[in-house]
């Protein structure tokens, strides 16, 4: 791990920045453990600054952080919002525009307001039930990382809780999905989106949309969780799924920690004794941290795709053996059949759906392939490895061939966040788009430099 802890506690007593109640963490400064409190959503200072120690608290002086969180929480004002929609709504689609520099929906008669800035005109009935096609992603891996579904994994997947007869779908961050149930009413579904994003507030109501933060179970504005709160409730509890893809960057047990509250409040308002059915979205080397916070839950084989995420993707662009990303769930396996017609089979001995290329193995009693490869058995390790690992008679362990024996096992670790099981390329808490931008900006300079070299020598 990477040396910072977090402590889930009751966050009531927690002082709060601009997202809501902050999380205590604990790291080592010079062999001794201190603990301190920062915000739970952004793991970049530079995007929330709030950083106070747990033994300071005392001195901490929050008159200003009060003015701050109210003028957030005041910046929207969703039922103007929502009568701004209706307003837009009601004209012809090319008197209606979107101004991503304001980030508001408005009627092109206030054209002046938005001088230079960037702007959608004319939007169609469907763009305005599904934002999320023309919003640019806010793609910053440390706060929002907006990774979209494509669409036919949206599709697969509302098709998945369709045969399984789901009927009202909380998403929780995951707005495509929200938006591909309620813009088509012949699904006979309806869903609820809980997301960070505020410019959701634009496009969705307020009996549809919540500003909410998964990391503290925080809802910004008080009327959302009322509203949420009577969502769980009202519908009939054995028709209803949550489904979640949050950052992959952000920590796995405030997550955990959210969705059994959630979980909590789902059966004591509706007084049963059956949990609430959960589709939690994470790449399969998390596992077995998710399954150390979630004991009643298991990982599906499905591949989810991506849209924008160039290693989450299957085809050219993506790497050759598909997504790593998979679907966790407190749902049994065997009651989740996976699409056929995308290769995947049954395998009646396990008594789950698998993909294409995870073959059984005899000896591990199971279908043992994680990240989209055919797994090998290797003897003496008595378990299946990946197939470009090799028995090292030194570390008396299967790795991969390149391995240095000395520092095994930490080579194994990623570069990146020291979390084992896969290497920074693969790492899911790297903004890869960032990065490939860099590498080419990194690359144009390095040409420039050389070629001026070139030109000096010429002189
Ligand atoms: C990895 S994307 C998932 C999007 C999903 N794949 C889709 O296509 O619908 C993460 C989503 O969670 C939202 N999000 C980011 N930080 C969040 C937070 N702290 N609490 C709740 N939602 C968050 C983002 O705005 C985004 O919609
Ligand atoms: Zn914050
Ligand atoms: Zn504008
Ligand atoms: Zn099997
Ligand atoms: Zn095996
Ligand atoms: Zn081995
Ligand atoms: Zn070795």
């Amino acid at each position: 791990m990477s040396g910072l802890d977090v402590i889930i506690e009751d966050l009531s007593t927690h002082p709060q920045c601009i997202h809501g109640p902050t999380l205590l963490f604990s790291r080592d400064v010079n062999g001794e453990k201190r603990s301190f409190y920062a915000c739970s959503a952004c793991r970049d200072r530079k995007q929330c600054s709030f950083f106070i120690w747990k033994d300071e608290i005392e001195r901490y002086e929050n008159k200003k952080i009060k003015k701050q969180i109210l003028d957030h929480q005041r910046s929207v004002d969703h039922r103007k919002l929502f009568l701004k929609l209706n307003k837009v709504k009601a004209v012809p689609e090319n008197q209606r525009i979107y101004c991503h520099t304001c980030s508001v929906l408005d009627l092109n008669d206030v054209l002046e307001n938005h001088k230079d800035h960037k702007l959608i005109n004319g939007l169609s009935d469907y763009q305005l039930e599904h934002p999320s096609e023309f919003f640019p992603p806010l793609e910053d891996a440390k706060k929002e990382a907006q990774y979209l579904f494509s669409k036919p994994c949206v599709k697969t997947i509302v098709e998945l809780l369709k045969t399984m007869c789901y009927k009202h779908i909380i998403c929780v961050g995951t707005p495509r999905i929200f938006e591909y149930i309620n813009g088509d009413s012949t699904l006979g579904m309806n869903a609820f989106l809980l997301d960070f994003d505020s410019r959701y507030h634009s496009f969705f109501g307020p009996l549809e949309f919540g500003w909410y933060n998964i990391f503290n179970n925080h809802f910004f504005k008080k009327e959302s969780e009322d509203v949420f709160n009577s969502y769980l409730q009202s519908k009939s509890a054995s028709d209803t799924i949550l489904i979640t893809d949050p950052p992959f960057g952000g920590r796995i047990e405030p997550i955990a920690d959210t969705l059994k509250k959630i979980n909590n409040k789902f059966k004591r308002i509706n007084r049963t004794e059956n949990d609430l059915p959960i589709f939690w979205i994470f790449p399969y080397f998390m596992e077995s941290h998710i399954l150390n916070g979630m004991d009643n839950f298991s990982m599906l084989d499905y591949k989810v795709d991506y849209e924008n995420h160039p290693l989450f993707q299957k085809g050219k662009k993506g790497r050759k053996f598909g997504s790593p990303v998979r679907i966790f769930t407190n749902l049994t396996n065997s009651s989740i059949i996976l699409p056929a017609d995308e290769g995947y089979k049954y395998c009646n001995i396990c008594d789950r759906w698998v993909s294409e290329e995870n073959k059984h193995c005899n000896k591990c009693k199971s279908c043992t392939s994680k990240d989209g490869r055919t797994y090998l058995h290797c003897n003496l390790c008595k378990k299946c490895v990946k197939p470009s690992w090799q028995h090292c008679e030194k570390c008396k362990r299967c790795a991969q061939k390149d391995h240095s024996c000395e520092e095994f096992p930490f080579k194994k670790s990623c570069f990146h966040c020291k979390e084992a099981g896969h290497k920074k390329r693969d790492c899911p808490k790297v903004n890869h788009q960032e990065l490939s931008k860099k590498r080419k900006i990194g690359l144009k300079t390095k040409t420039k430099a050389k070629k001026s070299k070139r030109d000096k020598s010429v002189f």
